[in-house]
């Protein structure tokens, strides 16, 4: 059976000011991958995501997710449609406890205040109490988010994101900042989303993206376009890519 892919990119390309920071780019991700992108700095990783998320609008080409054509939507529309996206620096309500930023964050919830005030049903209740596990801050629900260390925060935000059931995550270097520790743990929280989830995860920490790409393809960017795409392993061995980007000592 021929597979459809949840995200669809032909022919995409963006220019700045005369600059192609896009350049016609092909892009395909299926339903439940996990898929890890790597470049060098100005490859154009974060427009790729400006792109998807309806930041920014191609100047020509396809972009679309399932049927929906991306291009002809707006950044709260595309969200509505089930992309959620994580930047790289955590952005939690630092007043309010781990387990309301999380409630906050529940699809359909009403506004700050009734969605603090009113009673929570069964479903929301027990919704929270899952994601607090899978983000594993269940014993920390009652400490404010401000509390929280700098790894902390970026799984409480990866949980805020979940509350609203994307289909589609992307992830901004997820691992900046955090120890080998929380990293390592990062990893293996994106790893059990797939699956359930369809995830694009720009990272540099090669022994990161080893570990999230275990089962799964990379994807190099180079100058706003595909370089290559496979296993780690191939990528890493493939002598363009050590030409534009690992050789350079990352
Ligand atoms: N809004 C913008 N206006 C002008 N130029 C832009 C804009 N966004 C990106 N660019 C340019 O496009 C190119 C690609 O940038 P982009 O931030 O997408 O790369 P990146 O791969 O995310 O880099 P990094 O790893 O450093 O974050 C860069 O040369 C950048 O200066």
């Amino acid at each position: 059976m021929k597979r459809h892919p949840i995200l669809t990119v032909e022919d995409v390309s963006k220019t700045y000011d005369g600059f192609r920071a896009i350049s016609k780019l092909h892009f395909y991700l299926f339903e439940g991958e996990l898929r890890t992108v790597i470049g060098p700095n100005g490859a154009g990783k974060s427009t790729f995501f400006d792109l998807i998320s309806g930041r920014a609008k191609p100047d020509i080409g396809k972009l679309e997710f399932g049927d929906a054509d991306l291009t002809k939507l707006n950044e709260w529309q595309i969200n509505r449609l089930g992309i959620g996206r994580k930047f790289q620096t955590p952005s939690v309500f630092a007043e309010h406890t781990v387990r309301d930023n999380l409630l906050l964050s529940l699809k359909g919830a009403r506004g700050v205040w009734a969605a603090l005030f009113h009673r929570l049903d069964s479903t929301q209740r027990d919704r929270i109490d899952e994601l607090l596990k899978l983000i594993r801050l269940d014993d920390k629900r009652h400490w404010k988010a401000g509390q929280l260390s700098h790894g902390e925060k970026q799984w409480l935000e990866i949980g805020m994101l979940l509350a609203t059931e994307p289909r589609l995550l992307l992830v901004d270097e997820p691992a900046a900042g955090m120890t080998d520790e929380e990293t390592h743990r990062t990893g293996e929280l994106l790893l059990s989303l797939a699956g359930r989830h369809s995830l694009i995860v720009v990272e540099h920490d090669m022994t990161f993206v080893r570990q999230i790409a275990r089962d799964g393809q990379v994807t190099v960017l180079h100058q706003g376009t595909v370089l290559c795409e496979g296993r780690f392993d191939d990528i890493q061995a493939n002598e363009k890519v050590r030409e534009v980007y690992l050789g350079r000592g990352k």
